[in-house]
């Protein structure tokens, strides 16, 4: 075995997420000395390989978590446990980081964070597959260390800590255009329930526009209202998003076009939304 489990980082439905040192980095040098290990037992873990396979297929992408392979171990009980490698997300997860900031994030954060899961999204939608579970406990945040140009503007030049948001947990995917079987003529809901778009709830479907209706979900605090206090390019990129009517609702890369994003991570804009009183406005508890 080429690492060793360490401390627990989360636990979901179907897994659970461990901290993972790797033990002889010689003997795989494409492998970080961290990562996170999400495991179940073998007899349980059909929907982790199929996660697998799909997030190895979107390696390429750096808005998606990345996969460094899958492993089996035997457990202390003697029992066989499936280990999907992942690249560890120490920042944690978005929603960690809304419920600590209380208030809401910075709008220039909100962009910039916007604007990568846009860019993860329309790959994901391009590769011909629906996340179906799109929201801030599935945006995990990596940690990396970068020059502040805002500061070089007055003569100095810091090295600050930034977040970058990838999308995680792709249990639940599916292939767009692939109908999901009815139950007793129910239409069969996956994903979390306060997210789902209208058609999804009402006729089980589940297409590339309905994880963008779960984008302004996110944005608006688990309601399908526009929050009151958001600048106007925040509440114009909701009123997008927020669209009962499919053909109306924009795509993922019409919304990358967007102002609300188009300017993120461009730094002289973000020098100007941070000496605007703006840059003291949270939009929204969610983002
Ligand atoms: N790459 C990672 N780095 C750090 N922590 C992670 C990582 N992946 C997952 N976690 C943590 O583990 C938790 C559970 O992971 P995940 O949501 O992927 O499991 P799941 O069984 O698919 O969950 P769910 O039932 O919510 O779909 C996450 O909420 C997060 O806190």
């Amino acid at each position: 075995m080429m690492w060793r489990r360490g401390k627990i980082l989360g636990k979901g439905g179907s897994a659970m997420v461990y901290l993972a040192a790797v033990v002889s980095p010689t003997s795989n040098d494409l492998l970080p000395s961290l990562m996170a290990v999400k495991s179940a037992p073998f007899y349980k873990s059909r929907c982790l390989a199929k996660e697998e396979r799909l997030l190895s297929d979107f390696a390429d992408c750096p808005h998606i978590i990345r996969c460094f392979g899958e492993d089996l171990t035997i457990e202390e009980d003697g029992e066989q446990w499936y280990n999907m490698l992942l690249e560890h997300a120490a920042g944690g997860s978005l929603a960690d980081r809304i419920q600590s900031f209380g208030r809401g994030l910075p709008e220039s954060e909100v962009r910039r964070f916007t604007k990568s899961l846009l860019m993860g999204i329309s790959y994901i939608h391009k590769k011909g597959y629906v996340h179906c579970d799109i929201k801030p406990h599935n945006n995990m945040l990596l940690v990396e260390e970068k020059d502040d140009f805002s500061m070089s503007l007055n003569g100095k030049r810091k090295r600050v800590q930034e977040s970058t948001a990838k999308i995680a947990d792709f249990g639940l995917a599916k292939r767009a255009g692939k109908k999901l079987k009815a139950k007793e003529n129910k239409p069969r809901l996956r994903g979390t329930a306060l997210y789902m778009a209208p058609e999804s709830i009402l006729r089980g479907e589940y297409e590339p526009h309905a994880d963008i209706w779960t984008v302004g979900i996110g944005f608006s605090e688990k309601v399908p209202e526009i929050p009151s206090g958001l600048s106007k390019e925040a509440e114009d990129f909701l009123k997008k998003c927020l669209v009962r009517d499919l053909r109306s609702r924009w795509t993922a890369d019409m919304l990358l076009g967007h102002p609300f994003v188009s300017a993120a991570n461009n730094a002289l804009h973000n020098l100007l939304i941070a000496s605007t009183p703006a840059s003291v406005m949270s939009v929204s508890s969610y983002f």
